[in-house]
Order: C-alpha cells, then sequence, then structure tokens
C-alpha cells in the first residue's frame, strides 16, 4: 500500500480548492496557506535558496529597507497605471515570472496561470521548463482572451539547450504559437542539479532533447570544469546568435551589473530583466533592487528595465518603480496561489498586488507611473 503524500507539516497533502478561500488579505497569505497543498519536497523545492539561503533573505530585507515618504493631495481623477514596454500595451507593471514545472503545485499548473494572467490583464512569461508545452500554454492564453475579452503580453522565456538546433526549434516554436517576445535566463544554466521530478510531471517542451547535468560521482575526473556542462555553456556569443535567429524582441534575464547590462544591450537586447533568479543560483548575489539604480543609470532613461526577485507587496512594486525599473515580476507568489486555488488563486493573488500598488501609488501622490521618482524614497539600505 502506498502511503498518501504528505506536505511540509508532515499531513496529508489537501486538494486544491475551487473557491478562492476567506482570510486571504496579502500574498504572503497564499505562502502561509500554500504549506498545506504542496508535497513536502516541491515545496522544498520551491522555497529553497542556494546555499544559505543568504541571498534569498537579502532580496526581502532589501526591500524592507527602504522607507516611503507620501505625498498628500494629488489629484487622482485621471490615474492610471497603463503602458507600453517593447511596443506592448501592458495594463499594469506586473508579469508572472518564469517559473519551471507549475504542475508540482496545481494538476493544472501553467494552463491555469496563463488564464489567471490574461483575466488580470497580467503579462507572463511561460518557462522552457514548463510542465505543459509551450503551444498548450498559448493555445489556453487565446481562448481564454477570447471567452473574456481580456489579454496582455505573453513571452517565451528561453533557456539555450547544449544542441543550437533545439535552441532554434523552441525559437521557431514560440514564434509560431504566437509568444511576443524572448525571455533568454542567462543565470541558471549552471547551477546544483534540481531535486527528481514526481510522476506525471516533465519537461514538456524538451521531450527528445537531451540536457547536461552535472555528475554527483566522486571519483569522476573533472567536477564541473572539463564536462561539457561548462564548455557548452551559453557565453556573449550565444547572445549575438540569439539576436540573428529572431526578429521578436529579445530580453536578457539574469543580469546584476551595469558593464553587463550595457554589453547586453550593446548586442542587441531590447530589455534586461534585473534579477538573481530569486536567490536560487549565487549565495551571496547582491539583491536587485539594491542594484537598480546602477543599471538605469548605465542603460539610460529610455531602456527598459524589468526587475524580479523578492517583489511581494504593492509597496516593492513601488519602490522598485521608482529606483528606475518599468516593471516587476513575481515568482513563488504564482506557485503559491495556484496550489492554493488554481486559476482562481492566481487571479486573486494578482487582484490583490494590484490593489496594493495602486493604494501606495494614491498615498504617494502619484497618479502615473512617470510620477514615481526616487525622490519618494527614504533609502537606509543595510550596507
Ligand atoms: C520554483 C521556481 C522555478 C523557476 N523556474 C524558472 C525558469 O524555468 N526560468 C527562469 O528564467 N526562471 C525561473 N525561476 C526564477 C523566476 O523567474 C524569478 O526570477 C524568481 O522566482 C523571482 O523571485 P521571487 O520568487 O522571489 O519572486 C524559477 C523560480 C522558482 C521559485
Amino acid at each position: 500500500m502506498t502511503s498518501a503524500p504528505t506536505n511540509c507539516l508532515d499531513q496529508p497533502v489537501q486538494a486544491p480548492l475551487s473557491r478562492i478561500p476567506a482570510g486571504i488579505a496579502c500574498l504572503a497569505d497564499y505562502r502561509l496557506r500554500a504549506q498545506y497543498h504542496v508535497e513536502a519536497q516541491a515545496w522544498a523545492h520551491m522555497e529553497s535558496g542556494a546555499d544559505q539561503g543568504l541571498t534569498l533573505a537579502h532580496n526581502r530585507a532589501a526591500f524592507d529597507g527602504i522607507r516611503l515618504r507620501p505625498q498628500p493631495l494629488a489629484d487622482l481623477s485621471q490615474a492610471s497605471i497603463r503602458q507600453t514596454l517593447l511596443g506592448q500595451l501592458l495594463e499594469w507593471p506586473v508579469m508572472l515570472a518564469p517559473v519551471a514545472y507549475q504542475r508540482l503545485a496545481h494538476p493544472e499548473g501553467e494552463l491555469a496561470s496563463v488564464r489567471a494572467a490574461m483575466a488580470m490583464h497580467t503579462g507572463m512569461m511561460a518557462s522552457t521548463l514548463s510542465s505543459h508545452t509551450l503551444e498548450d500554454i498559448a493555445q489556453a492564453a487565446s481562448s481564454a482572451s477570447q471567452e473574456l475579452g481580456r489579454t496582455a503580453p505573453l513571452w517565451f522565456q528561453l533557456y539555450s539547450q547544449p544542441d543550437p538546433a533545439h535552441t532554434l526549434e523552441l525559437i521557431e516554436r514560440a514564434e509560431r504559437a504566437g509568444y511576443q517576445a524572448l525571455v533568454w535566463t542567462i543565470d541558471a544554466s549552471i547551477k546544483r542539479s534540481s531535486y527528481p521530478l514526481p510522476a506525471g510531471v516533465e519537461a514538456a517542451n524538451l521531450r527528445n532533447m537531451p540536457q547536461h547535468r552535472q555528475s554527483g560521482d566522486l571519483m569522476s575526473e573533472h567536477i564541473l570544469f572539463g564536462t561539457p556542462l561548462a564548455a557548452q555553456a551559453p557565453s556573449w556569443k550565444d547572445l549575438q546568435w540569439l539576436r540573428q535567429q529572431t526578429r521578436l524582441p529579445l530580453i536578457v534575464k539574469g543580469i546584476l551589473s551595469p558593464d553587463a547590462a550595457r554589453k547586453a544591450a550593446d548586442l542587441g537586447a531590447d530589455a534586461v530583466v534585473v534579477s538573481n533568479h530569486g536567490g536560487r543560483v549565487l549565495d551571496g548575489a547582491v539583491a536587485p533592487i539594491e542594484v537598480l539604480p546602477e543599471l538605469r543609470t548605465a542603460l539610460g532613461p529610455q531602456f527598459p528595465l524589468l526587475l524580479d526577485s523578492g517583489v511581494r507587496l504593492g509597496t516593492d512594486v513601488f519602490k522598485a518603480l521608482a529606483l528606475g525599473a518599468n516593471a516587476v515580476l513575481v515568482g513563488r507568489p504564482q506557485l503559491h496561489a495556484l496550489a492554493v486555488a488554481g486559476m482562481l488563486g492566481v487571479a486573486h493573488m494578482l487582484h490583490l498586488l494590484r490593489a496594493e500598488l495602486e493604494l501606495s501609488m494614491a498615498q504617494m501622490g502619484c497618479a502615473t507611473l512617470e510620477q514615481i521618482t526616487p525622490d519618494h524614497l527614504h533609502l537606509t539600505l543595510s550596507k
């Protein structure tokens, strides 16, 4: 007899709800609730940071160290948080970050997330490592858009494959399926291997595409250096190559230094995501929010800059915009909400975040995104 899967509290995993539960008032509430709905190992995989979790914690501390200076009595009668980014309409400055294997959180996985994203006018980046195919995700987005009369940008997050022909195949599939931009993630091609996926969860886009894995063999000649994983890891040459392969806007995700940001722009990137991958790859890495001002200065006022890692509150979104981001992404919160209540949960999570953002803008006296400036902040970031 196989025993029922247990959650991180050593209780049987609870089935997802088909309604929004009472008592959820913010994203942190979804996280608390989600623990009951996710199998223990999957939960550890989602929540973990690299090594000691220093960067994971620092991502939050860096946001919390910034204080706001409210500005009373602004005229909010024409207030709006819309913008055009890379020629695409963003109804509000938040997108769903690419998050792999969403079936770990809910049987409908990415299909539920993308429906929620369309319902809430929120852009979404579908991961190369999604547990539904990129075609099925695009189809779910398009049906939801037609049904609801609402739409939002749908972008494809690309991981370079060991064989460039397979990378090209992914790009062509994404273009055919109607994705409107490519997000090339550069910070996670070399990281500790993740945990073995449970039955029924796979990288649906990569069927028949071989992957390099780091060897755990103590006696092998090479650990990382000297292995195919290191030899074939993406480099700046791949950015030049990618630029020639697609006409879609090309966004580089996982940049934390002004030099790298400038280089990406020089080689043809249309936008950059300032990110440390939610603290999952290099422990000790800086928090994106603390380096954002340097990157904005390096790239100039017009270059599209997005940010993620640690965004949990409307005021975090505000702080990121004040320091130079055009928009932000949320990663783990979509898994939390998905685990609790599937599509409804993700839609509700986005609604809560948007409400918090609008409230904070009202308090801060900003009726438009352009009015949000560093003058609204009191910086006390710890050194
Ligand atoms: C479980 C998990 C899976 C992820 N998978 C991907 C991925 O496939 N591709 C990618 O570019 N980033 C991936 N990320 C990183 C997110 O896109 C994003 O950078 C990060 O989650 C932001 O931090 P946050 O979780 O604090 O919001 C993943 C993050 C998590 C937590």
